[in-house]
């Protein structure tokens, strides 16, 4: 089962045309700068905009085809959505919020239960509260939780951590993974912040002025080196690692992927041995030999696949292939020439930095 979209809506001074592919599985990221049409592409696939034209096909079920005339109303969508502002109703509480979706869903179409919903989002405490009383953070889980109270088979969410602070975040994220693992509900997420959803995210959909720029992968869309410049700074790759050892005396892990090992310091404890990561390409640096005298913890032997230009015209982009890995390293064209790089090339590569997701 896949999400398919073929749609365009003209808008005022505004048009968007989005052809893609969703896996009906994992979480999705739509990322753009503002403006680029994200929250009118996620209103599109909620049945929310007026006169969109195209194709629309979650699984076997056909939510638009203008061209018969079909457009299934919101409501029929089988989708939840929550919004930056939790939009809870203030004069109800807790319970009476999550009630309102839970009760509008027949018993029979029921899909995810009450208990359930409300043990994973840990809501129990707040049952009772008045949602005007809750914090922020407290009333984005029980939006999320109102959203799922309606067993929808797609959750759409509209950046819904922005308005809250780093710990809120650090709360609520870890949630977003759990509800996506224990229920085997794909999310769509739009995003400012890439950083903040690297950890969840599977498939990236970029979106500029309306069109898509690129989408697949998360490190395969972000490791790509013809994209634009509002990029750079995010160009990167994501891997997946499984935790070797943990060096308690200095607080660091061994993770190993598929090319390699990397040294980094210890996150927040987990049960879980796989771990993501991200390393960007502006923090990793090259040499032509392997230089033990120095303070990088990780070096690791490469080989040059191609050479790009980068958004800056001082610089260039590398793309490195570790085993059966890739990285992206962006270094100055200076350098390139100094070392006289070229395709085939071995080199070391020099992390200076890889966050943990
Ligand atoms: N109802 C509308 N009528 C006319 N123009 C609209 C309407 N809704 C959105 N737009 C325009 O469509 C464009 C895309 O807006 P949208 O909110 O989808 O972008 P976005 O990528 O979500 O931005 P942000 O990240 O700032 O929220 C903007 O130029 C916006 O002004």
């Amino acid at each position: 089962m896949s999400l398919q979209a073929d749609i365009q809506l003209a808008l005022p001074g505004f048009q968007l045309d989005a052809h893609f592919s969703l896996p009906a599985q994992g979480v999705s990221v739509l990322f753009g700068p503002s403006g680029a049409g994200k929250s009118t592409l996620l209103r599109c696939l909620a049945g929310l905009e007026q006169g969109v034209r195209g194709r629309l096909q979650f699984g076997t079920q056909c939510w638009l085809d203008s061209a018969q005339g079909r457009c299934l109303p919101a409501h029929q969508r089988s989708i939840g959505m929550v919004f930056q502002d939790a939009r809870l109703f203030p004069h109800l509480d807790v319970r009476a919020n999550l009630a309102f979706g839970y009760q509008r869903t027949p018993a029979a179409a029921r899909r995810l239960a009450w208990d359930q919903i409300v043990d994973l989002l840990d809501l129990g405490p707040l049952l009772a509260r008045r949602s005007s009383t809750l914090s922020g953070g407290e009333r984005q889980r029980v939006a999320i939780g109102r959203a799922l109270l309606t067993s929808p088979e797609l959750l759409l969410l509209d950046e819904p951590l922005a308005a809250l602070d780093l710990v809120r975040k650090q709360e609520i994220l870890p949630l977003l993974s759990r509800l996506q693992q224990e229920l085997t509900l794909p999310l769509v997420y739009i995003t400012h912040a890439l950083d903040e959803v690297s950890r969840l995210a599977d498939h990236l959909l970029l979106l500029a002025e309306g069109k898509l720029l690129a989408q697949g992968g998360l490190s395969e869309v972000l490791s790509r080196t013809d994209l634009p410049a509002w990029l750079d700074e995010e160009l990167g790759v994501v891997l997946e690692t499984e935790l070797q050892e943990e060096l308690a005396e200095y607080q660091l892990l061994r993770l190993g992927f598929a090319g390699g090992q990397l040294l980094v310091p210890a996150g927040s404890p987990t049960s879980t041995r796989r771990r993501r990561v991200r390393i960007l390409a502006r923090d990793v640096s090259l040499a032509l030999q392997a230089d033990a005298a120095v303070s990088i913890l990780n070096r690791l032997p490469a080989v040059v696949q191609a050479i790009r230009p980068a958004n800056h015209p001082a610089h260039v982009l590398v793309q490195l292939t570790l085993g059966a890995s890739q990285l992206l390293a962006r270094i100055t064209r200076y350098s390139c020439a100094t070392l006289q790089l070229q395709p085939g090339m071995p080199v070391w590569a020099q992390i200076k930095s890889v966050a943990l997701l």
